[in-house]
């Protein structure tokens, strides 16, 4: 990515807290450490603990050094959509649907929250321990997911409501049958403990490396929280048959032991677990900037086939911060918006773009100078989309902050003012790239007149 310089005017207000810590319950987390140390999970380097910023956390007991190997939670701990099919009620009835992987866990999770399936499903104590809310996107209210308005979140949360919509759709058959036969209770397995479900799925789940990607809850080990320092993550280690940590750094006693879900921007974050890192702490963070083919491009056919060729897709969602502006961007722009004659011409120009990174002039016109004026126009209509001011914006959030000073249990507040802090960084990321790309596009034009005389 070309570096941009970084103005010094731009800081925004730190936030002590990204968010009020979940709920927990002390009865619940020694059960949950009970049913643990019953089911075989092996003496631990990592303790639970609460802390300020997460709810609770895993710490380290003694010193951990980078690299051993932590955790190893057995395998007949591990929720996965296998075990969810010999253990639910409905079991058969998922069975005959054939559900997505999510769908299944998310049925039953549900069961076992009401205490619905049978005794050798022995995760009760681990549910018991878990959250009532995280605070993703799927528990805000209207007004909350209206403030995402004009941000590139908005998509994000709609496609998430609606993974969640979609789901609790295909359930419907499952459960009436249920119901008709008398295998799960009538009225109880209703949306809202599904949210739950959803919710918790969103904020637990994970992709299991080395046992071919499966969805899996894994109990104890979800105890560990994100940090956007650490690149550390769970693996299923098949010679021991259980989920490990490998610690990309060494800590201290004491100290919490955290994970990566991901590189994820702030906004990505919020959404599915409810927390954001303080504003300029996320190395990660990013406005996401979509760009895609025009289905009215004669050329469409050729372009998208080109694109995938080189690992993209038609559409692709860009990453804008304040320092950088990626070059990735202003080649798909250049290729998106070219008017090359026809498929051979697609391929040499994909070639070109994709491969060498430089812009040619395809028929007279510059590719650069169209990829810079492509990339103005997303921008500005990006801005453009935005319901409020920057100053709107940025006096409410000072509102919310003095009023919140002492009371940063408020869930719904702590959730105005990441909205707000968001809305507030993505302008500022896309103003700053529009005023650079002003100036690169006039030296460019300028050097181009230049060389022509
Ligand atoms: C997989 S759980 C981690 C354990 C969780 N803290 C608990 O008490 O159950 C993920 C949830 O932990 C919290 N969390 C994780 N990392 C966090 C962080 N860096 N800051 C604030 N909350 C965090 C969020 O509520 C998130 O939805």
């Amino acid at each position: 990515m070309p570096l941009l310089p970084t103005p010094s005017c731009l800081n925004l207000t730190r936030s002590r807290h990204s968010c009020p810590p979940v709920r927990c319950c002390a009865a619940a987390d020694a059960s949950l450490l009970k049913w643990l140390r019953e089911a075989g999970l092996p003496a631990q380097k990592v303790k639970l603990s609460s802390t300020v910023q997460e709810g609770r956390g895993l710490v380290a007991g003694q010193a951990i050094r980078r690299g051993e190997a932590l955790l190893h939670v057995p395998e007949r701990l591990l929720i996965t959509p296998e075990a969810a099919l010999r253990h639910s009620s409905v079991a058969a009835l998922l069975n005959h649907a054939a559900l997505p992987a999510w769908s299944v866990l998310a049925a039953l999770l549900a069961e076992l929250k009401i205490g619905q399936t049978g005794p050798e499903s022995t995760w009760g104590p681990y549910i018991s321990a878990l959250p009532l809310q995280n605070g993703c996107v799927l528990e805000w209210s209207a007004a909350e997911v209206a403030m995402l308005q004009g941000t590139s979140l908005q998509k994000a949360a709609a496609d998430i409501t609606s993974a969640a919509d979609v789901s609790w759709e295909e359930l419907q058959p499952v459960l009436t049958d249920g119901c008709a036969q008398g295998l799960i209770p009538r009225g109880l397995l209703d949306r809202q403990l599904f949210t739950w479900s959803f919710s918790t799925l969103l904020s637990r789940l994970v992709k299991l490396a080395g046992s071919g990607g499966v969805d899996v809850c894994v109990p104890w080990a979800d105890m560990l929280n994100h940090s956007p320092h650490v690149s550390a993550f769970f693996e299923y280690d098949q010679s021991t048959k259980s989920v490990i940590l490998r610690p990309d750094k060494s800590y201290r006693k004491g100290e919490q032991v955290y994970i990566s879900y991901g590189q994820k921007t702030s906004g990505q974050l919020l959404l599915s677990y409810g927390f954001m890192p303080a504003p300029g702490s996320n190395p990660h963070d990013a406005c996401l900037l979509e760009l895609s083919l025009a289905e009215d491009d004669p050329c469409y056919q050729a372009k998208a086939a080109c694109l995938r060729q080189h690992g993209a897709e038609p559409a692709r969602e860009f990453p804008l911060r304040l320092d950088a502006l990626p070059q990735a961007l202003l080649l798909f722009a250049a290729f998106r918006d070219a008017r090359p004659s026809g498929a051979a011409e697609v391929m040499v120009l994909a070639k070109q773009l994709f491969e060498t990174g430089t812009f040619p002039v395809l028929h007279g016109c510059s590719l650069e100078l169209a990829a810079m004026d492509a990339v103005l126009h997303a921008c500005r209509a990006a801005l453009a989309r935005f319901s409020s001011t920057d100053k709107s914006d940025r006096d409410t959030l000072q509102q919310l902050q003095d009023q919140s000073l002492g009371h940063s249990s408020d869930a719904h507040k702590w959730r105005r003012i990441s909205i707000l802090q968001l809305r507030i960084q993505e302008r500022r990321v896309l103003n700053r790239t529009v005023s650079v790309l002003i100036g690169q596009r006039r030296q460019l034009s300028q050097s181009r007149q230049v060389a022509s005389q």
